[in-house]
């Protein structure tokens, strides 16, 4: 049953909600909780009276009073209990909190922390959000969607908890990863808390840990693979479009055996994404522009190792292949620059275990056969190094510390400006910290990271890293592609997306090494994501027939800041 509608007062123009809840029910529904801010007159209409406390406070002063807390916390766990608990009791006051505290809370609520809350998240949650799909009611899965209390869903972040950051299978612990996207959806890209769904596909889970914890909440199972989870996803999606037909739906943190099926399955068939896959690649794309201009190069002149050919890997080859080919190389000329390294070594195309998705990324074995091995059999990084004097290098293997000094130094030795791209999550994860590059290559690195890291001081100078992650691709492109009304998510609309962000970093910011807008700005960095995605999208026929100057209008209403709206009884 609906709680409240949205109005506009046709005599005064105002903006309320009417509201049909009363009393406990209101101030349980974090929707629609003002907790202190409730006014006298909605106090006595809305079955509140003696409910509250008698202070009438506004939203800055809960907000200040919030963050008072918050900043007691004794460590970053506590403050991720506490903000998703204030997130259960209030939207508005939560994200008026999380914005106005941008770089010190998203490293909370979102990469690294959310990592450790979903390591226990059976014994730390209290309230559960979204919804959770099991192989036991997705056969009345329209029943499941029917129960969604959310007004409208526009947006949903869709995860099976397979390969959770870099931790691998969670199950339905994951779901804090859903749930802190769509934080970043609101946050960010300022979409209305109103509209974003979480979702966890819980299908089982391979993790021993978990199926023997007394305390684990989801679906006591092995995974359910094959014919069965393929099933299961489709009936997932069939329902989605039945229920929300407009949504978008972005698939995240699945394994990378599923991950690659279910992007190609349905990319033309629902409007989706990939966030690993090519949310990573969009962003990493927008860091290597943004290097180029600042050594003055372009891609051609680079030579690149990939460390870890899953999906973000794959992501970013894929989008470095393109930006070769670009500037006039043919596929095989630009291939011969890419050096991908998974588990078996350096991918080569005689290697039967090679999998379709990294098969263009494979050295011929008559380019690598005539190079100096460490050992004969598996190439390694470092015969890679040393024989392909690469000049960026890229990990996405979720192997802590896996960049050796000796690695860095020689990468560090073939070029003025090496670029070292350590991607993976959380902060536990990453394949070589900032500190360690500097130190390896005599503070000459171009340093990314996937999760934050402070600056170092560097004789003298302030050297700096950039936070490489998806999180400055996503937000824009799903608000773009709503606002578009775009049918589908196209290469080309994040290729866009990924020149917006680029072109944000200005001549200052390069010269301290960074090669993506800093965190406070993330909310304009959506904005201009939206914008050249809902632009693309009318370019390639695929969204509304809007002008540019409409497509910037479309998205500032569409944008959300955190505010109460009156309510009225109802
Ligand atoms: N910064 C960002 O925005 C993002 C960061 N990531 C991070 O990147 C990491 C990987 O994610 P994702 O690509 O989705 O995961 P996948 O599981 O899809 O891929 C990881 C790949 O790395 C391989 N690998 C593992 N260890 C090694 C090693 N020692 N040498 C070479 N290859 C290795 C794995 O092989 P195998 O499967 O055989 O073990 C696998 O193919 C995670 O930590 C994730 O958090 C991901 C997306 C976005
Ligand atoms: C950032 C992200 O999506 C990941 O690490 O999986
Ligand atoms: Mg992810």
């Amino acid at each position: 049953m609906r709680t409240f509608s949205f109005k506009i007062d046709p005599l005064t123009g105002e903006e309320y909600y009417e509201v049909y809840a009363r009393g406990r029910q209101l101030l349980n529904d974090p929707h629609l909780n003002k907790a202190s801010a409730f006014t006298p007159e909605e106090r006595a209409t809305l079955g509140l009276d003696g409910l509250l406390r008698s202070a009438v406070t506004d939203l800055d002063a809960q907000v200040d009073r919030a963050y008072e807390a918050f900043q007691h916390k004794p460590d970053d766990l506590e403050k991720y209990i506490f903000l998703v608990a204030l997130q259960d009791r209030s939207e508005v006051i939560f994200y008026k909190l999380v914005t106005d505290h941008l770089k010190e809370m998203v490293p909370i609520v979102y990469t690294p922390t959310v990592g450790t809350a979903c390591l226990q998240m059976s014994n730390i949650q209290r309230r559960f959000r979204g919804i959770y799909i099991t192989p036991e009611n997705i056969g009345h899965i329209d029943q499941v969607l029917q129960n969604i209390t959310l007004p409208q869903v526009s947006l949903i972040v869709v995860t099976d908890g397979e390969r959770i950051l870099g931790l691998g299978d969670l199950g339905s612990d994951g779901m804090g990863i859903p749930v802190g996207k769509v934080s970043l959806y609101v946050a960010a890209g300022g979409l209305h808390p109103h509209v974003c769904l979480p979702v966890c596909l819980d299908v089982g889970t391979n993790n021993q840990r978990l199926l023997d914890d007394p305390f684990y909440l989801g679906y006591r199972q092995p995974r359910l693979r094959g014919e069965a989870y393929e099933r299961m996803v489709e009936t997932f999606v069939m329902a989605v479009k039945r229920h929300f037909p407009d949504a978008l739906l972005q698939w995240e943190d699945f394994g990378k055996g599923t991950a690659f099926k279910n992007l190609e399955r349905y990319r033309d068939r629902i409007l989706s994404f990939n966030d690993d896959i090519q949310g990573t690649g969009s962003t990493a794309i927008a860091a290597l522009m943004t290097a180029m201009r600042i050594k003055q190069h372009r891609f051609s002149d680079e030579r690149y190792m990939i460390v870890g050919m899953g999906q973000a890997g794959t992501g970013i080859a894929m989008n470095i292949l393109a930006a070769l080919e670009a500037e006039g190389l043919s596929r095989e000329d630009a291939a011969s620059r890419i050096f991908a390294i998974d588990m078996q070594g350096l991918l080569v195309d005689d290697d039967p275990a090679l999998d379709a998705p990294q098969r263009p990324f494979a050295q011929r074995r008559a380019a690598v056969s005539g190079w100096t091995l460490e050992a004969p059999g598996r190439i390694g990084m470092m015969d890679v190094v040393r024989n392909a004097r690469p000049t960026v290098l890229v990990g996405v293997t979720a192997q802590t510390g896996l960049f050796s000094e000796q690695v860095l130094r020689e990468v560090g030795q073939a070029t003025d400006r090496p670029i070292v791209f350590a991607l993976s999550n959380p902060t536990s994860k990453c394949e070589a910290t900032p500190e360690q590059v500097w130190k390896a290559t005599d503070g000459k690195g171009l340093v990314a990271t996937g999760s934050p890291f402070p600056p170092m001081e560097w004789n003298g100078r302030i050297l700096r890293s950039s936070q490489c992650n998806n999180m400055y691709i996503f937000p824009g492109v799903g608000l773009g592609a709503l606002v578009a009304k775009a049918s589908k998510v196209t290469d080309g609309m994040l290729l866009a997306a990924s020149r917006a962000i680029s072109g944000m970093v200005t001549p200052e910011q390069e010269a301290q090494g960074l090669m993506l807008p800093p965190m406070e700005d993330i909310r304009r960095a959506s904005t201009e994501v939206a914008f050249a995605v809902a632009r693309q999208a009318r370019e390639e026929g695929l969204g509304r027939l809007a002008d540019d100057a409409e497509l910037r209008l479309l998205i500032e209403k569409a944008q959300w800041t955190p505010h109460f709206v009156p309510y009225r009884a109802g």
